[in-house]
């Protein structure tokens, strides 16, 4: 029922050529053509860890959809355990400071597309979703997690600081209390955790299940005229798409110090040991 051809995404922007990254491509599309809804799966192995070619990827894609006024949209994953793993932490690692710059421009970017898109977006969690991952599960109305897996906005835990964005956004989906528990203890919910909490809105027994419940989600909409439903959503949203939109340099800033900092360098080189190591 997915075609995968209706829609091009755009592997190689110019972003990427300035940078001579390959043509892989992180991201596909495919459009279910009766209903015009479309799956966007991320793909890129092992953990979909969001680096710049998957965040512009991504971007490009959401941007195309919105261009071809697709009904709705499905963020999934082809990994069977991850969802996403979050920031790429070699982004952030020993960084090339012009690609780390943009990379966060990107980051930006995504959010504020993927927040303020106009079609209705579901994430479909098929995997652990940390940090990064969570931040883009959120940016979907509507979230459907498989069991046994982990969600949260960890980076306390990494001794880094969410960004205000970010927080704002767990904020506006689980409402301040919860918001600030989870956030100041770095706390990754279990998927029943999650749902009793409110990060998720389902629980689902399989990948298929989870699209299944997501493409009914979208159904609703089909009785509702779209520039209302839009409008609504952005009166919800638009004032931290602005806020960013606004401070979009200083928060690059903000980065860039903490970033280059040689306490958080110190901070990144032990947790990717510790990734290692827990294999060992
Ligand atoms: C510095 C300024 C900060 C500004 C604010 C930043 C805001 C947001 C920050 C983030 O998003 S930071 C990223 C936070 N992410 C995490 O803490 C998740 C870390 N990963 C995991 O917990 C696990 O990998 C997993 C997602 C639960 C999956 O576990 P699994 O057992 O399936 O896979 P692993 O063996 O652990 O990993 C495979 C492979 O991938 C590498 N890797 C994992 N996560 C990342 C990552 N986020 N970035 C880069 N690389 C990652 C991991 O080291 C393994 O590598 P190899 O050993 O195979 O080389």
């Amino acid at each position: 029922m997915y075609s995968r051809t209706m829609l091009k995404v755009r592997t190689l922007s110019n972003n990427l050529k300035m940078y001579g990254s390959t043509s892989s491509n992180f991201v596909n599309v495919s459009v279910n053509d009766k209903s015009g809804v479309a799956i966007v799966t991320m793909q890129r192995e092992p953990v979909n860890s969001l680096n710049l070619e998957l965040i512009t990827q991504l971007k490009t894609a959401l941007s195309d959809l919105e261009r071809n006024k697709c009904r709705g949209m499905i963020l999934t994953s082809a990994s069977k355990s991850v969802f996403s793993a979050g920031l790429d932490i070699m982004e952030m690692y020993k960084p090339n400071q012009e690609r780390v710059r943009n990379f966060w421009l990107s980051l930006q970017d995504l959010w504020m597309t993927l927040y303020g898109c106009s079609y209705p977006s579901v994430a479909a969690i098929n995997g652990h979703s940390p940090a990064g991952g969570c931040l883009l599960s959120m940016s979907c109305e509507y979230r459907i997690m498989l069991p046994n897996f982990t969600i949260g906005l960890n980076e306390t835990k990494l001794g880094i600081i969410a960004p205000s964005w970010f927080v704002a956004t767990m904020k506006n989906t689980i409402g301040f209390r919860k918001a600030e528990m989870a956030l100041t203890l770095g706390f990754l919910f279990t998927t029943e955790e999650a749902l009793k909490v409110g990060l998720i809105d389902e629980v689902a027994s399989s990948k298929e299940d989870a699209i299944a419940k997501a493409d009914k989600f979208i159904g609703q909409f089909a009785k509702i005229p779209p520039q209302p439903r839009t409008i609504s959503k952005l009166m919800l949203r638009s004032k931290d798409i602005e806020t960013l939109r606004k401070t979009k340099e200083q928060d690059l800033q903000a980065f860039l110090q903490v970033v280059n900092d040689p306490k958080t360098q110190k901070g990144l080189e032990l947790y990717l040991e510790s990734l290692k190591q827990r294999k060992a």
